[in-house]
């Protein structure tokens, strides 16, 4: 499908809503007579998640936040992890847990992750933030699918009724999205990798949000026209000149930018959300806390 040049969508531009919301946290904060407090773990050298961590712990105390690095060795074992996760727990100063993932392999990241107290878990991966969400209870919710709701609440206030397609399943995106959408009355289907028929159902999507960490695997014809689509994907290819990279999204964006009607570009769209909604996260964590 050759659409280059026939883009029709509108850009939901993630970077400059992440900027506005991370302007109005900032604006919160001077006001608190407390400094909320991000710790963030880091295990091993994965180039991406340093990357991640460094503008994590950057934007943090650009909005006024005290932030608490803690970078292991890749050889770090499970019960150093979990010591320092308990330390952190009982830390006073420490609003707001997230240990960077992926872990390495020799590490039982579901151990790691239940040991985060709860109150603390600005990631919203404890079992009792799911919970939380599922039953729609206030809690913290996961920051990449947090970011997701609030650009499309931004685009589309009333959702009711609308069919919303999730493509993946994954803890960290897809199952939270799901829960989101479906607090906005949305009719949610979940696909993944046994689903019939994928690009048929993904027509019927009037929101589609594509979160599997396949390059381009959404192609324009599996897009209802005018529908909403947003691509949670960061896939690093090669790139046109030899020996670079560039980054594309879950989604072929030329081809869909021909037929949706809104639609999140990569880079630039979900990404820059998912650390201002830590930062949402670590303040609402603090207020909790700090409440009590
Ligand atoms: N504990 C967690 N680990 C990981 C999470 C998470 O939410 N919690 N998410 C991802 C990585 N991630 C944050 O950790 C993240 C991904 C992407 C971006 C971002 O700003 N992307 C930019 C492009 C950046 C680039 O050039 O590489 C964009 O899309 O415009 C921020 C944070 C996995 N791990």
């Amino acid at each position: 499908m050759s659409t280059e040049g026939t883009e029709l969508a509108e850009i939901i531009n993630g970077k400059a809503f992440s900027a506005n919301l991370r302007a109005q946290i900032a604006a919160e904060v001077a006001g608190l007579p407390y400094q909320p407090g991000l710790a963030v773990v880091l295990v091993g050298d994965d180039p991406a998640s340093k990357v991640y961590v460094a503008n994590k712990a950057k934007q943090t105390v650009e909005v006024g936040m005290a932030s608490f690095e803690h970078k292991l060795p890749a050889e770090t074992t499970q019960e150093d992890l979990l010591a320092l996760v308990r330390r952190l727990n009982a830390d006073p100063k420490v609003h707001g847990i997230l240990v960077q993932l992926p872990l390495p392999k020799h590490l039982n990241a579901d151990e790691v992750i239940a040991a985060i107290s709860p109150d603390k878990d600005v990631d919203g991966l404890t079992v009792v933030n799911a919970g939380r969400l599922a039953a729609g209870l206030p809690g913290l919710v996961p920051c990449t699918p947090l970011g997701c709701i609030l650009l499309l609440e931004d685009r589309l206030p009333d959702m009711t009724g609308l069919n919303a397609v999730v493509v993946g399943r994954s803890n960290l995106v897809g199952k939270p999205i799901a829960q989101l959408l479906l607090q906005k009355n949305c009719t949610v289907t979940m696909a993944h990798s046994r689903t019939k028929d994928l690009p048929a159902l993904c027509r019927t999507a009037d929101i589609l949000v594509a979160a599997v960490g396949q390059p381009e695997m959404v192609k324009g014809d599996w897009i209802k026209p005018g529908a909403t689509v947003i691509d949670v994907g960061i896939n690093r290819v090669p790139g046109a000149v030899e020996g670079k990279t560039k980054l594309v999204g879950d989604v072929a964006y030329q081809e869909a930018a021909a037929v949706a009607g809104l639609i999140t570009p990569v880079p630039g769209g979900v990404g820059p959300m998912t650390i201002a909604c830590l930062l949402r996260n670590t303040l609402t964590a603090a207020k909790r806390l700090e409440g009590r």
